[in-house]
C-alpha cells in the first residue's frame, strides 16, 4: 500500500479508516496464511515494487498491439530477472507459486506477461510429469530462462475433449524418434499462451503411436524454434490467434507440425515410457496422471479468483467511500455512495466472496499436497476426491469472482468504465478462467460423476469420502429442519446438495428402467446435474469457509473475531436468500423464517459498514498492483482521474489532423 503522508488522503477515507475497530494487519495474515508468509510476500513486494514504480512511460492501454506486445516482452526480461537474480533467492522453488510473486507480477503487467504459461505451466509440466534425469535436464534451463516455454494441448478442433486431440506422435524405432504431424486444420495446436512468438520450446499433447497402435494423449517437450535466430524448425508453423477480449500481451498462439522429428527422450516419461524398440509401458497406476498439470493449474486458480476479487472490492469499496452522490434528506450534504444500503449489498459480498474463496483455496492447496504425498508412496485412492474438488472448486469460484467484479465495475457508475479504473481490464482477464483451464459446465459435470457414484455407495450404506460424507445423513429423504444458526445453515445447504443429487441420480434410473441407454440418460439428466453439483459446491465452500474462520480466530483478537464472523455469516445468509425456492424444497424453512432471514441479513450490512474500508485494507494492496484510478490507498479519485485523461494521446494537440483532413471539408461540403 502507498500510504503517503495522512495530509493527502481524501478526508472521507480518513474517517473511515478511524472508524475501523478491528486489527487490520490480523486479518492480513489470516488472508495470507499466517504472519510468516505476509512478511515474505512484503519483502518481496519490496525488491520487485522498487522497479516496477517507473517501468512504463507510457500507460500500457495507449499503446498499438504490437508495441503492448514488445513492451511486454521487454517489461517480462526485466521481471525475470528480478524472479530469477532476487526472489527466488528469498524463497526458494516456492517463490513460483507464492502469493508474492503472483501480486509483483501485476505491478509489472496491468495485462498478462508472454512468460506467464511458461512460469505457470511448462516449468509445473515439467516436475509433474518428467523423470528424474528428464528434470536434471530440463528445469535449470527453464529457471535461467534459456528456453522459454508454452503448454500446447488445445486444438482449433478441440478443446474440452483431450481423447479427440488429432495431433499424432508416431514412434519411429529405426532413428529412435518421435514425429509430430497436425493432419488436419482442426488439429491445429490454438490458444496456448507465449506460443504465437515468444516461446522456444512447448510442451505439446499429441496422439502416442508406437508399432502401429494408439496409446492415447502423452506430452512431449518440442524445441521449435532456433536459439540464436529465434526462427521457427522446418518443419513447425507457428504465429499469434488474432486479438482477443483480454490477455493480448499473452502472445496465444498456433502451431502446426509437417512431419518434424524429435528425439524419443523428448516424451516426458514419469507416467508412460517408450523404449528403444517402441516398446510402450505404462508406469503410473492411475489412467489420468498425465491430466495432472491441469489439476494443479485449477487448485491454484481458486486463490487466484479469490485475488482478483480482492482487488475489485478494494477498488469499489474505497471508491464508495469517497464518491457522494443523491440527496435522500432534503438539505442534507450528500450521502457516500457507500451509505446506501444497496450499495453494501452489491459490495460486501465481493468481500466475504473474496474471504471464502481464499480461505477454500488454502484449504484445497492443503488437500493438494497431501494428495501429492500419497501418490508419491504409490497410492492413488485420493485423486478421483481430488479432482472432484479441483473442478467444481475451479468452476465456481472463477465464476462467481468473474461475475462479482463486474458487480464492482456497476457499483462505480461511469467511472467504473475507464480503463484507468482497472475494473474493465480485470474483468476480461478473470473471466477467461472461467473457460481455460476446463470449461466451467464440463467441470461441474465432472464432479457430477463422482457425486452420483457418491449417492448410490451412500444408499448402499457405505463409508463415504470426506467431501461427500454428508449424503450419508441424507439417505433418509427427509426434509431438513431449518435453523438459521451457521451449523443449521450450512445443514440445509447440504441437504439441498443431497436432495438434487438424489433427484439425478433416480432419474438416471428412471430413464434407464425404461430403456434408455445409460449414455443418453446421462445426457437427459445433464441440466438437473450441473445444478447439484454447483449446490454441492456451495455447501462446501460455506463449510470450508466457516471452518476455517473459526480455527484461524481461535487465537485472535475479539474484534477480529467477530469481523471475520460477521462476513463469513454474511455468505451463508445471501447464499440462503439466493437459493429460497431450494431452501422451500428441500428445508423446513417457512415464510416467517425466510423473513427473519432478510432481516439478518440487513443488520449484517448495517454492521459491517463500519469496518468496511478497513476490510478491504486488510487486502493489503499496493497502489502499484491496483493500478487504478478509483482504488488508491489515498483516495484522490478526480485529481488521478484527470491526471489520467491528460496522458491520453487525444490530448496532445488540441486541433487532431482529422479536423483539417475531413470535419474542415465536410463543413464547407468539399468532401
Ligand atoms: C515472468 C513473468 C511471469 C509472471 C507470472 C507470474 C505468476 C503467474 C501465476 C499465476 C497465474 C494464474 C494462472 C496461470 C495459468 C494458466 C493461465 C492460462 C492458460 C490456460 C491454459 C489451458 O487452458 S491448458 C488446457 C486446459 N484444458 C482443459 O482443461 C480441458 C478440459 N478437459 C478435460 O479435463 C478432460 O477432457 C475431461 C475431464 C473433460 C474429460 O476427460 P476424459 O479423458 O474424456 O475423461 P472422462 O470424462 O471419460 O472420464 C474418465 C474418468 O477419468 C476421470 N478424470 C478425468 N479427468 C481427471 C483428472 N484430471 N484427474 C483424475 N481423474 C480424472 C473422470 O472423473 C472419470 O472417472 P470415472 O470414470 O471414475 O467417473
Ligand atoms: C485466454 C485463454 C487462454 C488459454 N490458454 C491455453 C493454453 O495456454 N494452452 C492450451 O492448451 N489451451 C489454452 N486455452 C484453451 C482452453 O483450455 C479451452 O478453450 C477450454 O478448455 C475450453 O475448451 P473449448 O474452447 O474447446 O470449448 P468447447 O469445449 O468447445 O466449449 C464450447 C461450449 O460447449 C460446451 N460443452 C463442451 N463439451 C461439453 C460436454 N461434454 N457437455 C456439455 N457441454 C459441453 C461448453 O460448456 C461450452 O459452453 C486458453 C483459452 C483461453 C480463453
Amino acid at each position: 500500500m502507498t500510504k503517503g503522508t495522512q495530509a493527502d488522503v481524501n478526508p472521507d477515507l480518513k474517517k473511515e479508516r478511524l472508524k475501523c475497530n478491528f486489527n487490520i494487519q490480523e486479518v492480513t495474515f489470516i488472508i495470507d496464511g499466517g504472519k510468516d508468509k505476509t512478511l515474505q510476500r512484503k519483502k518481496i513486494e519490496d525488491v520487485a515494487l522498487n522497479i516496477a514504480a517507473s517501468i512504463d512511460e507510457v500507460p500500457e492501454e495507449c499503446l498499438n498491439l504490437k508495441e503492448r506486445y514488445d513492451n511486454a516482452v521487454r517489461k517480462s526480461c526485466v521481471y525475470s530477472n528480478i524472479v530469477k537474480n532476487e526472489l527466488l533467492e528469498i524463497t526458494g522453488l516456492e517463490a513460483l507459486g507464492s502469493p508474492g510473486l503472483r501480486r509483483t507480477a501485476d505491478a509489472f503487467f496491468k495485462d498478462v506477461s508472454p512468460f506467464m504459461l511458461h512460469l505457470g505451466m511448462f516449468v509445473p509440466t515439467i516436475i509433474g510429469q518428467c523423470t528424474p534425469e528428464q528434470q536434471a535436464h530440463w528445469l535449470p534451463k527453464a529457471l535461467e530462462m534459456q528456453i522459454i516455454g508454452a503448454y500446447a494441448q488445445t486444438e482449433l478442433g478441440h478443446g474440452t475433449f483431450i481423447r479427440g486431440l488429432e495431433t499424432t506422435a508416431t514412434y519411429d524405432p529405426a532413428t529412435e524418434e518421435f514425429v509430430l504431424h497436425s493432419p488436419t486444420l482442426t488439429s491445429t495446436k490454438w490458444w496456448a499462451g507465449g506460443l504465437g512468438n515468444t516461446a522456444n520450446h512447448c510442451i505439446v499433447v499429441a496422439q502416442l503411436y508406437t508399432k502401429g497402435q494408439c496409446h492415447g494423449t502423452h506430452p512431449f517437450i518440442v524445441p521449435i524454434r532456433d536459439l540464436d535466430t529465434h526462427e521457427p524448425f522446418p518443419g513447425v508453423k507457428v504465429g499469434d490467434v488474432g486479438i482477443r477480449m483480454g490477455f493480448n500481451t499473452a502472445d496465444n498462439g498456433f502451431l502446426r507440425f509437417n512431419q518434424y522429428r524429435i528425439p524419443r527422450e523428448n516424451m516426458m516419461m514419469k507416467n508412460a515410457k517408450v523404449m528403444k524398440d517402441g516398446t510402450y509401458v505404462k508406469v503410473a497406476r492411475h489412467e489420468k496422471l498425465t491430466y495432472g498439470t491441469m489439476v494443479f493449474v485449477r487448485v491454484t486458480l481458486v486463490m487466484e479468483a479469490a485475488f482478483n476479487l480482492a482487488k475489485a472490492a478494494t477498488i469499489a469499496v474505497r471508491y464508495s467511500a469517497v464518491r457522494r452522490q443523491s440527496q435522500p434528506k432534503p438539505g442534507e450534504p450528500e450521502p457516500q455512495i457507500l451509505d446506501y444500503p444497496t450499495q453494501q449489498h452489491k459490495l460486501f459480498i465481493c468481500i466475504a466472496t473474496a474471504h471464502a474463496l481464499q480461505l477454500t483455496g488454502l484449504w484445497l492447496w492443503r488437500t493438494f499436497e497431501a494428495v501429492l504425498a500419497d501418490m508419491r508412496k504409490g497410492d492413488t485412492d485420493s485423486l478421483p476426491e481430488l479432482h472432484a474438488l479441483s473442478s467444481c472448486l475451479k468452476a465456481v469460484s472463477t465464476s462467481d469472482s468473474a461475475a462479482l467484479i463486474e458487480q464492482c465495475r456497476f457499483a462505480c457508475g461511469g467511472h467504473g468504465y475507464m480503463l484507468s479504473s482497472n475494473l474493465p481490464l480485470l474483468y476480461s482477464f478473470v473471466t477467461a478462467t472461467r473457460t481455460y483451464e476446463g470449461d466451467y459446465t464440463v467441470l461441474l459435470l465432472q464432479t457430477a460423476r463422482f457425486l452420483v457414484k457418491a449417492w448410490e455407495q451412500a444408499e448402499s450404506g457405505k463409508v463415504l469420502t470426506p467431501t461427500v460424507a454428508y449424503l450419508a445423513c441424507a439417505a433418509a429423504k427427509e426434509k431438513v429442519v431449518w435453523s438459521d444458526s451457521v451449523d443449521g445453515m450450512i445443514r440445509s445447504f447440504q441437504a439441498v446438495a443431497a436432495g438434487k443429487i438424489a433427484a439425478c441420480a433416480e432419474n438416471i434410473k428412471r430413464l434407464t428402467k425404461t430403456g434408455t441407454s445409460l449414455e443418453d440418460a446421462w445426457q437427459l439428466s445433464t441440466v438437473r446435474l450441473v445444478a447439484a453439483s454447483e449446490a454441492h459446491c456451495r455447501a462446501m465452500i460455506c463449510q470450508a469457509y466457516w471452518h476455517e474462520v473459526t480455527r484461524l480466530t481461535a487465537s485472535c483478537s475479539a474484534s477480529v473475531k467477530i469481523v471475520m464472523e460477521q462476513l463469513a455469516t454474511l455468505y451463508l445468509v445471501y447464499w440462503a436468500l439466493e437459493t429460497t425456492g431450494d431452501l422451500l424444497r428441500y428445508s423446513t424453512i417457512c415464510e416467517s423464517e425466510l423473513n427473519k432471514l432478510q432481516l439478518k441479513y440487513e443488520e449484517l450490512l448495517a454492521l459491517i459498514r463500519p469496518n468496511a474500508v478497513g476490510l478491504v485494507d486488510a487486502f493489503d494492496f499496493r497502489d502499484e498492483i491496483l493500478h487504478s484510478t478509483l482504488g488508491a490507498y489515498d483516495g484522490r479519485v478526480y485529481e488521478r482521474l484527470m491526471e489520467e485523461a491528460l496522458k491520453s494521446p487525444l490530448n496532445e494537440t488540441s486541433v487532431q489532423s482529422s479536423f483539417h483532413k475531413y470535419i474542415r471539408p465536410l463543413a464547407k461540403g468539399k468532401l
